[in-house]
């Protein structure tokens, strides 16, 4: 490579490093904000003087008055793109399970997470992170309990649907969730643009009937599973878009969606990691854009798919009692129930993803800072990307 590639590939290191001055004046202290105006950066920009320090590598960039930053060695290490360094991530590792989970599921106390410092409901949190839910136990067996345990977490995420749902067989809503009728394994909200994040169940009541107990499948160890056994149903379940609307529109439910539809199995674009798992076949629309010639395989990827949520190994099976929450992350486990009669009584509540992740990070800050690994000062002096901005600047 000639002198001149390199001198533009470490122009494009300054320029960058430039951008992401954390000093006061380049980045609002508390909001976390840019106030340096990127496009005034000159595209060549090359520093005055790079000097590492004891907490960081000091640059000085050329100004009116030539600009002092500081860029702290774990910042760097955490930030680094050329290479990509070990990433940073929480430890938080997830734990895939099947039906023996029913052995010891995840579970904290009401009394947990309502009271004292936070560390229950950064329990309660962690359960959520790493089996995908978990039971509240003890609670009150009233909505209003069930509503104010729920904003323990955040604010409720209305819809359609309502706010804090508390709800029964009649209909009271154009959808089956509203009758006696057996529920398969899905997740909710699958036609919305951002499925809602945690979806929160608490049963308040049951009389004169039966049937009525609860699913639970972790939508990660089937996909785990179709995966490693049917690698070409599991492509075609992370490739084929399922178009986002409501099944049977145009209902009070219709809702004419903007993208042409998503993927069952959502991954993350930069790692591949599979990260939502967005499935309901009740509410599934019309598959109207498969290529003829893979209608067939497309019915047989979701013949194996649902074969492995439904599989005794993957089904746990589970009847709520008033007084026991269970919460889900409903981008990875589903849900689902037996038919039943009599008269039911479930309230509950949507959370955003958002929401659930900003409040268990702080509490991750809060209580169990070591889990964000964290760069060490003893760490190499210059990342492999600090070195060529290095060079480059001297
Ligand atoms: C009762 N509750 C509001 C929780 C759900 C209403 C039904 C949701 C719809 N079938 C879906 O799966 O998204
Ligand atoms: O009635 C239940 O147990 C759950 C029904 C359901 O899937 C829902 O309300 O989203
Ligand atoms: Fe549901």
């Amino acid at each position: 490579m000639t002198s001149v590639d390199e001198k533009k590939i470490h122009h494009s290191h300054n320029i960058w490093l430039r951008d992401h001055c954390r000093c006061p004046k380049c980045f609002h202290a508390i909001t976390k904000q840019r106030l340096l105006n990127t496009f005034e950066i000159p595209p060549d920009i090359v520093p005055l003087h790079v000097e590492p320090k004891i907490d960081g590598l000091e640059v000085t960039w050329p100004d009116t008055v030539p600009h002092v930053s500081l860029y702290p060695w774990s910042w760097l290490q955490q930030n680094s793109y050329d290479p990509k360094l070990k990433s940073l991530e929480t430890a938080n590792e997830k734990v895939l399970w099947g039906s023996k989970i029913e052995k010891s599921p995840p579970t904290v106390t009401y009394e947990e997470v309502m009271h004292g410092d936070d560390r229950g409901l950064f329990k309660w949190l962690s359960n959520i992170d790493k089996f995908g839910f978990s039971f509240v136990t003890s609670v009150p067996s009233t909505p209003e309990a069930t509503e104010k345990l729920t904003e323990r977490i955040g604010f409720i995420r209305e819809t359609q649907y309502g706010r804090f749902w508390d709800f029964t067989a009649n209909m009271a809503k154009g959808d089956t969730a509203y009758t006696t009728l057996a529920l398969g394994a899905h997740t909710d909200t699958t036609y919305f643009t951002d499925p809602c994040g945690l979806q929160l169940f608490h049963l308040l009541s049951h009389t004169d009937g039966s049937g009525g107990a609860s699913l639970l499948v972790d939508g990660f160890y089937a996909a785990s599973i179709v995966k490693e056994l049917h690698p070409t149903a599991y492509s075609l379940l992370s490739k084929t878009l399922v178009p986002a609307h409501a099944a049977g529109e145009p209902s009070a439910l219709f809702r004419p969606n903007p993208s042409s539809g998503y993927p069952v199995l959502g991954h993350d674009p930069l790692t591949g990691e599979l990260k939502q798992v967005r499935w309901n076949n009740d509410d599934r629309s019309v598959m109207s854009h498969l290529e003829s010639d893979r209608v067939e395989e497309w019915y047989n990827a979701i013949r194996i798919w649902n074969q492995c949520l439904t599989s005794s190994d993957s089904e746990f099976w589970l009847q709520l009692q008033p007084g026991t929450v269970v919460v889900m992350d409903n981008h990875r486990v589903l849900h689902g129930r037996s038919a039943f009669d009599g008269k039911r009584r479930m309230c509950g509540a949507y959370v955003g993803m958002d929401e659930y992740r900003s409040k268990l990070a702080v509490l991750t800050e809060k209580f169990a800072p070591d889990t964000i690994l964290r760069a060490t000062n003893d760490l190499p002096l210059v990342t492999a990307n600090g070195r060529n901005i290095w060079n480059s600047a001297l």
